[in-house]
């Protein structure tokens, strides 16, 4: 009984905290798509109600960014003013290759309060860890596996010559041994099997560019094998562009609903 009320206090009073990994090849764009995400959605340090301020064209970020008002506006030519002023933002900004680390941690809410799913995005902050990926970066992601509960891999969709070396690092993600003791209990330990088993989120990045390889010949090209090796993984290949605010909320939206069905297997934290 008193486990039963603690826990029900527990997720009424808390908020849930999902650790996201953002990986991929270096230059693809991960630092980017962290950075734009922190424009997008209010800072989980950011005091609860607060109504989130309205983002000048000329404003210039704090640490977390700017929190941006729900409320965008339409221009005359039809460009949205919320996406003018976070995508200007980027591109003043000058972003260096990770050699380390960046974490940061929002609170997530529906873009569309109508979405059946609202409800259920509540109360979630998303903590993200976007790590260096040069080549010899990558070996320590891995170390970071048994915590996360869901991975964004990021590819740059102009860079062809790197989608062989996207997929084999994919795959070397997929099939780490780390996910062989990353379950928390013993069924889970079982049903991963040695291949990654929370969601894995693939963005097809830079689709403003004219360059870039479309969905469609990236599904049909070295990314089909994929497809079949990642059979049972909960994954989805999406086609963003994270500097122009091309797709990423509802990117993100599949990500949490995902996480949040993949519960059982991996529990969230409760902050
Ligand atoms: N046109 C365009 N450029 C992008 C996009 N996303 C990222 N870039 C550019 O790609 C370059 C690399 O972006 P980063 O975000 O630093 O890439 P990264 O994956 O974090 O790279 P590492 O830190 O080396 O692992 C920068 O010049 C970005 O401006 C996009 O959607 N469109």
């Amino acid at each position: 009984m008193f486990h039963l009320a603690s826990s029900l206090y527990t997720q009424y009073s808390k908020r849930e905290q999902y650790n996201i990994l953002i990986l991929g090849l270096d230059n693809a764009g991960k630092t980017t798509f962290l950075e734009h995400i922190k424009l997008l959605y209010p800072s989980s340090t950011a005091a609860t109600g607060s109504a989130p301020e309205p983002l000048k064209k000329s404003s210039t970020s704090n640490n977390n960014g700017p929190a941006l008002t729900s409320n965008s506006t339409t221009t005359a030519n039809g460009e949205s003013e919320e996406l003018r002023s976070t995508t200007s933002i980027l591109k003043s900004k000058r972003i260096l290759p990770t050699v380390g680390q960046n974490t940061t941690t929002v609170k997530f809410e529906a873009s569309d309060k109508h979405n059946p799913l609202a409800t259920q995005f509540r109360n979630i902050n998303l903590k993200f860890w976007d790590l260096g990926g040069q080549k010899s970066l990558r070996n320590m992601w891995s170390r970071y596996f048994t915590q996360c509960h869901g991975i964004i891999f990021v590819i740059d969709s102009t860079d062809a010559a790197r989608f062989q070396e996207c997929y084999e690092t994919l795959i070397e993600i997929a099939h780490d041994d780390s996910w062989v003791i990353g379950g928390d209990d013993e069924e889970s330990k079982i049903s991963s099997n040695g291949t990654v088993n929370v969601p894995v989120l693939m963005l097809a990045n830079k689709q403003d560019l004219p360059q870039a390889v479309d969905l469609v010949s990236l599904k049909t090209g070295v990314f089909i094998k994929l497809v079949s090796e990642l059979e049972a993984t909960d994954s989805k290949l999406i086609p963003v562009s994270v500097l122009e605010n091309q797709g990423l909320k509802e990117s993100l939206e599949w990500l949490v609903a995902r996480l949040i069905y993949n519960k059982g297997n991996k529990r969230p934290e409760y902050k």
